[in-house]
């Protein structure tokens, strides 16, 4: 390798290319000043780039339970490579949306270019001149109990992981997870126990926890603060000393993994791909394995941390794709690009974006859909995973639903006539609970604190507040994560409620066989509570096809708003009609019977929970 003074040099120019290049540089002279002083900053040039080979590529993650400190720990790796700026006032870089930095949990993956010189472990870099530079791809992974194939995806990219856990909080749900994702997709993992500089912080206690539910050996734990940088000189050359190189093939047509997409107003969408063998040119013409469509390469560079374009990718190099993709829809994670008009096998591992999350949405007011509509669309077109179909229902108008909802609509109100049988999905559950005294039976025991429990649930149950509820009961102690398992049989039946006699099918839900009289029981209940009284007797009821399950009445009223104001104040009364319009603004007009937005709220919670 023409390598180290190459590198020396490279290190102290002004890496990017052309007017580009100025404009950025004026926009951020902080980043021109980062990288002449960092010493372990090598050039981003396309042919800088070509100094690293797949030998001097390392690509990782850091995987952890929710909040034991993954985002700030990427944020000091990048502060140590000089990739941002220490202190630069926007703590954990990496959890770029809106959303993650709100909720403070990582939502959509995002991944980062390191430079990081290194010979000896034992020796800082500043001491070592002549040490090799490393090209460093770490890989942000979502921490979320939702994200478990993103994860996957992100993990697919990568030769290893720094598994990251609490030192006070020791393994959890997720850690657990996040662990056998890690294990069966190959990956070498490097431990790191994290926030030692916590009081309660008991890491002889976490290395015997690895020990016993990972077999990892205490010895290779690395110990850290990513709070006070205690320990954190040891991560990346520990990076670079246990982490394989990725394989791959550099002299094939070029083949990459899509790892994560978003639209940019200006630029498109934008792909963050892992090039697995070849290398990827601007110009070039590359096709999706997932939809057979072919696209031309009209940008293409790494991530250092924001866009930086190097016009071409090397094999085991991880950066983005600009190609003229108009929707996000057109970039699956985990699909395969690959060189137009070449027949190559697809990556292993992609699957189709599922839904996990349903909603229907309606505008309160009918006027509104439109500005709806516009909303919605702006929204799919920055998240692949959010698909919309319109539907209509007679009590609320116009509105969307996503595709796959198994609309209660939809169901035959008499099942035993139509349909053989019903399917529902079920999930794997891992709950990690605090311990109590009494006698082992299906436990597993992490500690001699906490015990671990598996169960299939039916995913229904746990959608609505069984994690909170969860949370609760165990004053906070339980955690909890789920895998998605198979469709299972189940006796299913739609439940219809009928008011006056008609069928309200925005308020249609299917629940199992044996708890319909039970949920149909307190559905009435709920429904007599917010519908105010009419000027009619109205009937509630809830009906298993001709079947009436559970019946209400609400009796006759008259209400005059006005009965009260003798004469007098025409301003009061104007008041009081003007009070009860926007009331009845409020109510949604089925057949007769007016019902208030409230009401559809509180029969989906109890529709749901039950
Ligand atoms: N005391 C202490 N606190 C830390 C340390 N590392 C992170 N934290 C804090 O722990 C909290 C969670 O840290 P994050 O980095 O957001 O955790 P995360 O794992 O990225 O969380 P998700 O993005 O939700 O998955 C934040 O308040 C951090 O400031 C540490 O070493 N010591």
């Amino acid at each position: 390798m023409a390598g180290a003074a190459a590198l020396r040099r490279s290190a102290r120019r002004v890496v990017l290319p052309g007017a580009y290049a100025l404009s950025r540089a004026l926009q951020h002279p902080e980043r021109l000043l980062s990288s002449q002083a960092s010493p372990d900053r090598g050039g981003v040039l396309g042919s800088e780039l070509g100094l690293y080979p797949p030998e001097r590529v390392r690509n990782f993650s850091i995987i952890a339970h929710v909040d034991h400190g993954k985002s700030t720990l990427a944020d000091r790796l990048l502060e140590l490579t000089g990739t941002i700026k220490k202190g630069h006032g926007q703590p954990q870089y990496l959890d770029k949306l809106q959303v993650e930095r709100e909720r403070g949990i990582t939502v959509k993956a995002q991944t980062a270019t390191m430079f990081y010189r290194h010979a000896n472990n034992q020796l800082p870099a500043s001491d070592q001149p002549d040490a090799p530079s490393y090209l460093l791809n770490l890989i942000d992974t979502p921490g979320h109990v939702d994200f478990s194939y993103e994860v996957s995806r992100s993990l697919a990219a990568c030769q290893g992981a720094l598994l990251v856990v609490d030192a006070a909080q020791g393994v959890q749900a997720q850690t657990i997870a996040n662990f056998y994702l890690a294990f069966e997709s190959n990956l070498s993992i490097i431990p790191v126990i994290n926030k030692i500089d916590q009081p309660t912080a008991d890491p002889d206690n976490v290395k015997a926890q690895l020990k016993r539910l990972f077999d990892i050996d205490p010895s290779e734990a690395l110990l850290t603060s990513a709070k006070t940088g205690q320990g954190l000189s040891q991560v990346l050359p520990a990076v670079i000393e246990r982490i394989p190189s990725p394989p791959g093939k550099c002299d094939s047509p070029v083949r990459m993994l899509l790892l994560d997409s978003y639209y940019d107003e200006y630029k498109g969408v934008i792909c963050h791909v892992a090039v697995v063998d070849g290398a990827l040119h601007k110009g070039d013409k590359i096709a999706s394995a997932a939809t057979g469509r072919t696209y031309e390469v009209l940008d293409v560079g790494i991530m250092h941390p924001e866009l930086t374009p190097t016009g071409v990718l090397y094999t085991g190099q991880v950066g983005y794709v600009i190609s003229g993709m108009r929707s996000t829809k057109e970039a699956r994670i985990g699909d395969t690009l690959h060189q137009a008009k070449s027949i190559v096998e697809p990556l292993p591992g992609f699957k189709p974006a599922r839904h996990m999350v349903f909603s229907g949405l309606y505008p309160a007011d009918g006027s509104d859909f439109d500005a709806l509509s516009h909303a919605i669309e702006k929204l799919t077109c920055n998240d692949a995973s959010v698909s919309v179909t319109k539907e209509t229902s007679t009590a609320l108008g116009m509105g969307f639903s996503k595709v796959q909802v198994e609309n209660p609509a939809a169901l035959a109100s008499n099942p035993g006539k139509r349909i053989a049988a019903c399917w529902e999905p079920t999930v794997i559950a891992t709950i990690i609970i605090p311990k109590r005294r009494g006698e082992q039976q299906e436990y597993t025991f992490i500690d001699a604190q906490r015990a671990l429990l598996k169960y299939r649930l039916p995913l229904r149950e746990i959608i609505v507040d069984f994690y909170n509820e969860l949370k609760s009961i165990t004053s906070g102690y339980a955690t909890f994560d789920y895998e998605d398992s198979e469709y299972q049989q189940s006796d299913l039946v739609k439940m219809d409620i009928l008011l006056n006699g008609q069928p309200v099918d925005a308020m249609a839900t299917i629940v199992h066989n044996q708890k319909a009289q039970r949920v149909g029981r307190e559905l009435v209940d709920k429904l007599k509570k917010f519908i105010e009284r009419q000027m009619f007797e109205i009937t509630i009821q809830a009906a298993v096809g001709s079947k009436v399950i559970a019946r209400e009445t609400l009796s006759a009223m008259r209400k005059n708003v006005l009965a009260k104001c003798y004469g007098g104040d025409i301003t009061r009364k104007k008041k009081l009609l003007e009070k009860q319009k926007e009331g009845k603004k409020r109510m949604k007009r089925v057949g007769s019977v007016d019902i208030p937005q409230e009401a559809f709220h509180e029969l989906l919670k109890v529709s749901n929970s039950k």
